[in-house]
């Protein structure tokens, strides 16, 4: 099939390139110039693991062309997917522009019939008004388009497995022909298919997310009180987990969820809910924890040292996950320049997202190109990303390099069995704090009176 895509961020580039690695003919359209030349040499502008050998590999072999000019991109297309960025607007709202854009390129450009698949994340209804603006700026009267519904659910830092190996591939679609067509596509990647009407694919998205990002708050606030009632987060997660109707998946307590969607997603659903008048009280909820989450590292430390001002401090880990580039709403830009405003002194190390974060992060921050480096001499550490190399970092140097180290995990990452050999001082998320020569804090369970 021939195949164009819209927009060569982490959604269109790994559908793209996916596409392409199944077989079919792929053209991949950026308004960015330099991103586009950038590709045209064999280099991603993303940090993705096994993207940039599958571009190679697929313009090797005539499968996969990149360009930023429509004209040349839509030529002949059977199928168009759109993956442009629908960013937050200020008040929560998704910014449609570049999909709106996208939609009159298209009306603009197409010859011959096509289907057309919005894989961005769009409020609930925007499938029929991409459908409307198309049609009302089509060129060509004579050509036929229908539209579908099949919304992206990978992960940054396993995009590409997560594209091979998900759990579902939706098609919403209003025209079973298109549908059947999108089926036919995603066939070889032999994930289970569910079909169902555009608005309904549309809510999936955000139910989803949002669904996950509840579980992640839920489990930070059962966290915050296994702190206060001395229950370890860890083993009650597995212990939950174990319940399949609950699953074991995303109860890992932390500093909270970051990323380009879960921030993103959630309030956009909070403003769809609101324009529908309904006022989403739970997800309110669950956004709100998330905001408190990201500080609680930061109140730990001010507790134990009274105050940041002049401490030194090494923040290991800046993206929002591991294995990934992506600074987008990552805990660590609250997290430093809260650092920073409390007058503390701070080196930062990520083995891959150092120059997204440069951008970012308080000029005050000295970026280190090694652990070792960053932790030199400092009072405390702060982790906040579980990169392997974090979690694997020899625990000994800690010692070396800081005399009486102290740190807090903010990933609850580290071996703690090790951390209490080596007699270093640890604070984590939901669990004991491992203090040197103190014993630990028990909360006194709250007087019951004489109940019966
Ligand atoms: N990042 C993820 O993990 C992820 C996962 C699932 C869904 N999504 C959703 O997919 C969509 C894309 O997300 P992303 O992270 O890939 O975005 P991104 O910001 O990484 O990439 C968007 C790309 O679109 C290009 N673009 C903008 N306007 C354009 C236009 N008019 N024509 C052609 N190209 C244009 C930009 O130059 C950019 O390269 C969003 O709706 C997002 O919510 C993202
Ligand atoms: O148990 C967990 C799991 C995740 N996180 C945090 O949640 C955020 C998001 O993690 P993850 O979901 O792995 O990464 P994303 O790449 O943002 O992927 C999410 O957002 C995408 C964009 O919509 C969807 O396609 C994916 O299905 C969805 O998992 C990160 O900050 C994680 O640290 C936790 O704190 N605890």
């Amino acid at each position: 099939m021939r195949i164009s895509v819209i927009g060569t961020g982490y959604v269109g580039l790994v559908t793209g390139v996916c596409l392409a690695e199944i077989g079919h003919i792929v053209t991949c359209i950026d308004i960015d110039a330099l991103k586009i030349n950038l590709l045209r040499s064999g280099k991603s502008p993303i940090y993705e693991p096994g993207l940039e050998e599958l571009i190679v590999k697929n313009m090797a072999e005539g499968r996969l062309h990149f360009t930023n000019q429509y004209n040349e991109g839509l030529i002949r297309a059977e199928v168009i997917y759109i993956a442009v960025g629908t960013p937050s607007n200020e008040d929560g709202t998704a910014d449609l522009s570049a999909l709106e854009d996208a939609a009159i390129a298209i009306a603009d450009q197409i010859s011959n019939d096509v289907v057309i698949v919005t894989k961005s994340t769009v409020p609930i209804g925007t499938g029929d008004r991409l459908k409307a603006i198309i049609e009302y700026n089509k060129s060509n009267d004579s050509v036929s388009f229908e539209m579908v519904s099949n919304p992206e659910f990978l992960r940054e830092g396993s995009a590409i497995n997560d594209t091979f190996y998900g759990d579902r591939i939706i098609i919403g679609s209003d025209s079973v022909k298109a549908a059947e067509m999108i089926e036919e596509i995603n066939k070889p990647f032999q994930i289970p298919i569910y079909k169902t009407s555009i608005r309904s694919a549309e809510m999936i998205k955000y139910a989803s997310n949002a669904f996950l990002a509840t579980k992640i708050s839920f489990i930070n606030e059962i966290s915050n009180l296994c702190e206060k009632l001395d229950a370890d987060i860890t083993e009650v997660a597995q212990g939950m987990g174990m319940d399949k109707r609950i699953g074991a998946h995303f109860l890992n307590a932390g500093i909270g969820y970051g990323g380009s969607c879960f921030p993103k997603d959630t309030n956009a659903l909070m403003q769809i809910a609101g324009n529908a008048n309904h006022d989403f009280e739970l997800l309110r909820s669950v956004i709100e924890v998330n905001k408190k989450q990201q500080n609680i590292l930061t109140e730990k430390a001010k507790r134990r040292f009274g105050s940041l001002e002049g401490l030194k401090i090494a923040v290991l880990g800046l993206a929002f996950k591991p294995n990934t580039d992506d600074m987008r709403e990552a805990a660590s830009l609250t997290v430093v320049t809260d650092l920073i405003k409390s007058g503390a002194v701070v080196s930062a190390y990520d083995p891959i997202a150092i120059d997204n974060a440069r951008k970012l992060l308080p000029e005050e921050v000295e970026f280190l190109s090694n652990i070792e480096d960053a932790i030199q001499d400092a009072d405390c550490v702060f982790i906040l990303t579980e990169w392997p190399e974090i979690v694997n970092f020899d625990l000994e140097l800690y010692v070396s390099k800081m005399g009486k180290p102290v740190i807090f995990d903010g990933r609850n990452c580290l071996d703690m069995t090790k951390i209490q050999e080596l007699k270093i001082e640890y604070h984590s998320v939901g669990r004991s704090s491992i203090y040197l020569n103190h014993s630990y804090p028990v909360s006194p369970l709250p007087f019951q009176g004489n109940k019966k």
